[in-house]
């Protein structure tokens, strides 16, 4: 998953009515193909879903879903100036939430509280304070 940050406010997706967990929010990303590097998956999914250019910065934190997906949290950062243009095949829309946004955000996969929390918890840090 891609953690990215601009003016504070976190980069969502609401996932398009084709995939899995339809409509819900989350962060962009996907899942690993053979050969890749996370990184290189990260740079991927990111092209594919939004058009933008990322660089991955360095993994946050790593978790499991129910179902038993591994989930890698990377902080990416864009340019300042790049605007996503979803591919509505994977994305039905974004937003820029603020932290205080996400919390209160219905419809999100459950692995974002859970990320959420660990932040809280000081059990990973970002460059903006909970
Ligand atoms: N993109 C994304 N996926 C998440 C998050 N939290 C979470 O549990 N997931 C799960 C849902 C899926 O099981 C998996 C990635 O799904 P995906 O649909 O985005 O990836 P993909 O394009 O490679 O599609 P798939 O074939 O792996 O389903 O990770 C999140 O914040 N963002």
């Amino acid at each position: 998953m891609a953690v990215i940050l601009r003016d504070e406010r976190f980069l969502v997706i609401r996932r398009s009515q084709q995939v899995t967990a339809p409509g819900k929010l989350c962060f962009p990303g996907g899942g690993i193909e053979p050969g890749e590097t996370e990184e290189q998956t990260l740079v991927r999914e990111m092209l594919e879903e939004l058009a933008i250019a990322v660089d991955p910065v360095r993994l946050l934190w790593r978790s499991t879903t129910p179902w038993g997906t591994k989930l890698a949290w990377w902080l990416a950062d864009i340019p300042d100036t790049m605007q996503p243009d979803p591919d509505p095949a994977e994305v039905a829309e974004f937003f820029w939430l603020s932290r205080l946004e996400l919390n209160d955000a219905e419809d999100l996969l459950p692995s974002v509280p859970q990320f959420m929390r660990a932040w809280r918890r000081g059990r990973l840090s970002l460059p903006i304070n909970w």
